[in-house]
């Protein structure tokens, strides 16, 4: 994916934003990114399902069935369909929803195709109707039909395709058409990653960049990665900046130091994150209050509160949604270090 197809807006402290933010940290993740399903950490279920997809269509000397990860930005979804390629000894196609905006640029990628292709299309929710309706036939018959003409002379040729497999990715299942979702044999649904296994993430990239670090600071910057390997790896670049200009080995004070630079704190809260905590609890003493009135306190857009801000605080904790608004939890009075006043809406004991 393109840094300019980021769906969420995001300006402040864009560090911690799970979408790649430019082209070089691109060009940085493809360095680090595991090449087969055995390097690839964690998430053992869809990998054992995915070894076993490969590996019997390899006995049946077939293509693939057609594939669906769905999950949020940098859990592994483009890394996965270069290691379907790579581990079935496929080439592989690489496009996104955003860029086929007619059918004509589907049909274009779709007739080019070498016999056994992989063809990954990020963000396929984001693609062009008319070219999700042809990517039905497509994927069942390895076949499409090309309007020639308009109105009562248009007639419609059909093309046959080289047998391909088609790897969908996409961080809006919901979005997608049920007859689309059907012509995937399988579907995986990525998880967010555990603080151990991001650490084997961050051992396995300090390696690669070869970076001396303690076994402690990996803990750390993997507590503060949000359950994201793209947000690991991201700080784990800006620790080995600092332990660069200062010099040494990357300890868990340079993690500290490193990423109180960047405003990232011990549960990977980044400006705009402590911003809504603070004045949740300041201002309107923990809640409740709407997500319009919370935006405007803060001065974001309220789609940013919610779709990129809000999700992670209720993930960690720090917030739960009620109907009459959004709500700090006693953890998230705690993390702010601020002193509950009794008679909240939580008990005390909570
Ligand atoms: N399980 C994993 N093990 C090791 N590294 C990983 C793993 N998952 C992701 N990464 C690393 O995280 C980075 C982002 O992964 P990737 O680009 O595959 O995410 P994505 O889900 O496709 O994100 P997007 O939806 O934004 O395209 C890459 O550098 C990749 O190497």
């Amino acid at each position: 994916m393109t840094p300019s197809d980021s769906a969420a807006p995001r300006d402040a402290s864009p560090i911690v934003n799970p979408e790649p933010l430019s082209e070089g940290e691109i060009a940085f993740e493809g360095a680090l990114r595991p090449k087969s399903l055995a390097e690839f950490v964690g998430q053992a279920r869809v990998r054992g399902q995915l070894q076993l997809l490969i590996e019997a269509a390899g006995i049946q000397n077939r293509t693939p069935d057609h594939i669906l990860l769905a999950g949020p930005p940098g859990l592994g979804k483009t890394t996965l369909a270069m290691i379907v390629a790579h581990e079935s000894d496929r080439p592989l196609r690489l496009t996104s929803g955003p860029a086929i905006q007619h059918a004509g640029d589907l049909a274009a990628v779709l007739s080019s195709l070498v016999p056994g292709e992989v063809l990954f299309v990020d963000e396929i929710h984001r693609m062009a109707r008319t070219a999700e309706e042809m990517l039905y036939l497509a994927m069942e018959d390895f076949r499409i039909d090309i309007m020639v003409g308009k109105g009562a002379g248009a007639t419609s040729i059909p093309l046959d395709l080289a047998p391909f497999t088609l790897v969908g990715a996409t961080t809006r299942s919901g979005l997608l058409p049920n007859p689309l979702r059907d012509r995937f044999g399988f579907t995986a649904h990525l998880e967010f990653y555990s603080t151990d296994e991001l650490v084997h993430v961050l051992r396995r990239a300090a390696a690669l960049i070869e970076l001396s670090i303690d076994e402690a600071a990996l803990v750390e910057i993997a507590q503060r990665s949000r359950g994201t390997p793209r947000i690991a790896n991201r700080l784990l670049r800006r620790v080995r900046d600092y332990a660069l200009v200062h010099g040494g080995r990357a300890s868990t004070s340079v993690v500290d130091s490193a990423l109180e630079l960047y405003d990232v704190d011990v549960l990977g809260l980044d400006r705009l994150d402590r911003a809504v905590m603070d004045i949740l609890i300041t201002r309107f003493n923990g809640g409740p209050v709407g997500l319009s009135t919370l935006a405007v306190s803060v001065g974001e857009e309220a789609e940013t509160i919610e779709s990129v801000v809000e999700p992670f605080l209720v993930r960690v904790g720090l917030i739960t949604r009620t109907p009459r608004g959004r709500v700090a939890t006693p953890a998230g009075w705690r993390h702010m270090g601020i002193g509950r006043p009794s008679g909240s809406l939580f008990g005390d004991d909570l």
